[in-house]
């Protein structure tokens, strides 16, 4: 054996321990926080009236008190998505007075230290709850759908958003999204793209959105067999100039998570979005009380983090900040 045996208090042999574990003021030298409030991001569903919906959901003028509340606990960020007017061409998605709009606006005002992100996307504005535009035929649209996005995200960003989500998951719209922000005098608008697998963990998002797909997302989002189509997707949005890639759902992409940030894939911050369906798993649907799903988000959390994460956008964000701000440090 090359170290003595370590002894507890009463001097009695501890077998399987080590050196780094058997004394507290080790433990406390070598201790790092696995997470923080700073760590999180709490997504923001803001909806018109507070009827019934699957997830949580924010009315506009909630958005401000809410926000408040996540900065006086250390959070670092939110994520605003809302509904707006649904047409073919987009509806109110290029408006300056779109819902997101004011969401985005009344979230700085709360908060201006806070991050703002948002989402970058057409589903919440087509008739067709689709992420992109169609022509006459049905068929996808891609000047139609990025010129469209790109003036949506010229809005988000007049009004202070911080971190841009391009969701729409269509080759070149992250790059041109980034060459509107820059021409329109916004080179420090950062971007956040999604790599969005197939999944059915959206559904309850898209129904408190309004927004169940009634055409195939899955055409333009990754299949769950094809991990090299998503490698080649995180490189192409790096390329066109992610800042950073949002990946959803986590917890179906942790093997993603871990393999994009090993050496030589992307050199981007990764985050992971826990979405919809993960709130739902792990509160049954909100019926759970915190106290008993607490220790599971914890582990949770610090596992995205210990797989790569820089951060996690969270619909638990709240009760997962409320938790690390009261536990005593180190421990
Ligand atoms: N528009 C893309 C997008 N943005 C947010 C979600 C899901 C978020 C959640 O379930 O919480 C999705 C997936 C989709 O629409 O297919
Ligand atoms: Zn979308």
């Amino acid at each position: 054996m090359d170290h003595p045996p370590m002894t507890l208090h009463d001097g009695e042999a501890v077998t399987g321990s080590s050196p780094v574990r058997a004394r507290p003021a080790v433990r406390r030298f070598l201790h790092r926080e696995p997470l923080t409030p700073a760590d999180l991001c709490m997504p923001l569903l803001v909806r018109r009236g507070e009827t019934l919906s699957p997830v949580p959901t924010v009315t506009l003028d909630q958005v401000g008190p809410a926000v408040r509340e996540l900065a006086r606990l250390g959070v670092g960020a939110v994520k605003i998505f809302a509904e707006g007017e649904r047409t073919d061409s987009g509806g109110d998605a290029a408006s300056a007075s779109a819902p997101l709009i004011h969401a985005i606006q009344a979230a700085k005002d709360a908060a201006p230290d806070l991050a703002v992100m948002t989402e970058t996307c057409l589903c919440s504005y087509t008739s067709s709850r689709a992420c992109v535009l169609t022509d006459d035929h049905g068929r996808y649209d891609h000047r139609a759908t990025l010129d469209v996005l790109g003036a949506q995200a010229l809005h988000q960003a007049e009004v202070g958003a911080d971190i841009l989500g391009p969701a729409a998951m269509v080759d070149g719209l992250t790059g041109h999204v980034r060459s509107v922000l820059d021409a329109g005098g916004f080179r420090d608008v950062a971007l956040m793209p999604h790599l969005i697998m197939t999944s059915r963990m959206y559904d309850g998002c898209r129904a408190a959105m309004n927004a169940a797909p009634r055409g195939n997302r899955g055409a333009f989002q990754v299949h769950p067999s094809r991990p090299e189509q998503a490698v080649a997707v995180a490189r192409r949005m790096v390329e066109e100039g992610a800042d950073m890639i949002l990946l959803e759902p986590a917890l179906h992409t942790i093997d993603l998570l871990s393999r994009l940030g090993a050496d030589g894939q992307v050199n981007v911050p990764l985050v992971p979005f826990c979405v919809s369906g993960e709130w739902a798993q792990l509160t049954h649907s909100g019926t759970r009380a915190a106290a008993d799903y607490l220790p599971d988000l914890i582990e949770r959390l610090a596992m995205y983090k210990r797989s790569g994460a820089a951060a996690v956008i969270t619909y638990n964000t709240r009760e997962a900040a409320q938790h690390l701000v009261r536990l005593p440090r180190p421990r």
